[in-house]
């Protein structure tokens, strides 16, 4: 692996009584390296993923970004979480435009051009004057993930960006999701439910065991289908063999769950 990007050094969390991840979670994730939380529900993959975005602070332990530990909220960290919503005030087509702001590399008509190609790969273009609390909470959450793909953050944090997209648009962002990180080196920590986006997706899945988290494998995807997904890789028999492993991993994971 190369040089630590992200690192997790003894990690915990406990809100009041309750243990969340109670053996510490060391991990490192590369740069560039597309890295997938499963597990359970509730066993503590939002609150890991809160930790690294700053919104939240472990118990004990320290996450660091290239050697520092993480403080609040900044723009190297784009986040797609369902509590981190877009800004009421700004319209649908300003709100992915202001996550743009630190973006001095751009000039504004990359920025516009930018703003309406991830409204129309969401399939919000027709909403872009819209103001988000007359949309539904299912294009709110579309919101977010344009705003941070256009952003295009260095570390992008996504927890279950994708849930409420359908099929098709969801197997869209898949796509372009990959096609972003390979091409523009990104590092992503993404939450899914779904076996097959994660091993779609990622470079590496973590399987989580029931609250409080701990690592039941953490398996490399990359050494077994190639750094490129063309949408044909999931008709392969290792793309089978490969989700039917992390499936069972999975229920291992949820099997002892009271
Ligand atoms: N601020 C908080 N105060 C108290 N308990 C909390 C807080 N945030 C999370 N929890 C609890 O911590 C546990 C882990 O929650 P978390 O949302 O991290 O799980 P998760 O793995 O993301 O779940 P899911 O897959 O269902 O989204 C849950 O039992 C939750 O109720």
């Amino acid at each position: 692996m190369t040089q630590p990007y992200l690192a997790f050094d003894g990690v915990t969390k406990r809100f009041g009584d309750l243990d969340v991840v109670a053996q510490p979670f060391e991990t490192t994730i590369a740069r560039n390296e597309f890295v997938v939380f499963l597990g359970p529900s509730g066993c503590g993959k939002t609150t890991l993923m809160r930790m690294i975005g700053g919104l939240d602070t472990p118990s004990t332990g320290t996450i660091r970004l290239e050697g520092a530990p993480v403080g609040g909220p900044d723009h190297r960290r784009g986040m797609v979480f369902q509590s981190y919503s877009s800004f009421p005030w700004l319209t649908v087509a300003e709100n992915v435009h202001f996550g743009m702001r630190y973006r001095r590399d751009l000039t504004e008509r990359q920025k516009l051009a930018r703003r309406d190609h991830y409204l129309e790969l969401v399939g919000l273009y027709e909403f872009s004057d819209a103001y988000p609390n007359k949309v539904s909470g299912g294009m709110r959450q579309r919101v977010a993930i344009a705003r941070t793909l256009a952003a295009g953050s260095d570390v992008m944090l996504m927890d279950e960006p994708f849930g409420a997209l359908d099929a098709q648009r969801r197997e869209r962002l898949q796509v372009e999701l990959r096609s972003i990180q390979r091409r523009d080196a990104k590092t992503i920590v993404f939450v899914t439910h779904d076996v097959e986006e994660a091993v779609f997706l990622a470079d590496r899945v973590i399987v989580f065991s029931k609250r409080p988290a701990r690592v039941m494998a953490d398996i490399d995807i990359t050494g077994r289908l190639g750094p490129d997904r063309p949408l044909e890789l999931r008709d392969s028999p290792e793309f089978f063999r490969l989700r039917s492993d992390v499936l069972k991993l999975l229920r291992e994971a949820a099997g002892d769950e009271e």
